[in-house]
């Protein structure tokens, strides 16, 4: 592993609570020896930005945001965006990308880039493998359940390929839906349980790569 720990780039669209989780995982033994090295928005609006510049020491960020690129850039494509932010991404060095709820899907445009440079990516997503893709996820859960067509929902973290939501698992955790829920309740279940997983999946990948515990 290279000296300095393990660089990371996390790409995120909103609040950026889970950037949060990470912010203040890394370096502690929860995520041990490593490092946020760049924030990328594709909303500007994007509060985790702010989380990352208020960070101690601030995180770098940027901000790329599709539909800004693409009226900037007359004649230019999605597939040309994508392959902008793999630029971006990888100009960091990074070992690990980590998608935060980042609203984008990519196209083989930006995961061949990765791909090439033997970077993996992870995606944090409020759900059980195989249920609920996509967006929407927690409301979609909340709704089956009360179908009686699901006993509980969960979380995952995993690899990242050109199917959404369908890369191998890293990590699983399932979270309760009590039958008193509110959708409230219920979601800020889901998001406690989101920000440790995203940390202890960072961990379990950062690990893997390096092959040894990330002492
Ligand atoms: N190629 C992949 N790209 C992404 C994956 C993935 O597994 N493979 N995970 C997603 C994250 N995600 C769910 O976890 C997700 C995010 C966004 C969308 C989506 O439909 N986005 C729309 C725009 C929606 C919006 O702007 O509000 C779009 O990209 O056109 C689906 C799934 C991240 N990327
Ligand atoms: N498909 C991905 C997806 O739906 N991700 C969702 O976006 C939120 C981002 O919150 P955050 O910006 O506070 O981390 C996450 O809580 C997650 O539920």
């Amino acid at each position: 592993m290279a000296s300095g720990g393990h660089r990371i780039v996390v790409l995120i669209s909103g609040s950026g609570t889970n950037l949060q989780a990470l912010i203040d995982a890394q370096g502690t033994p929860s995520l041990p020896n490593a490092k946020i090295v760049l924030v990328l928005s594709n909303r500007k609006a994007a509060y985790g930005l702010t989380r990352a510049q208020g960070a101690d020491p601030p995180i770098l960020t940027q901000v790329l945001a599709l539909q800004p690129y693409l009226k900037a850039n007359p004649g230019k494509t999605r597939d040309n965006y994508d392959h902008e932010v793999s630029k971006i991404v990888l100009a960091a060095s990074p070992h690990l990308l980590v998608l935060a709820g980042w609203m984008h899907v990519f196209s083989d445009a930006f995961l061949r880039e990765v791909e090439k440079e033997n970077v993996p990516i992870i995606n944090l997503h409020p759900a059980l493998p195989g249920a609920f893709d996509g967006v929407n996820s927690i409301q979609r859960a909340f709704d089956a359940f009360g179908r009686g067509e699901i006993e509980h929902s969960g979380v995952m973290v995993h690899k990242v390929i050109r199917e959404v939501d369908r890369g191998e698992p890293v990590l699983v955790r399932t979270v309760e839906i009590k039958k008193e829920d509110t959708l409230e309740d219920f979601e800020q279940r889901v998001h406690q349980t989101e920000w440790s997983v995203i940390v202890e999946g960072t961990k379990i990948v950062l690990e893997s790569r390096s092959g040894n515990p990330t002492a």
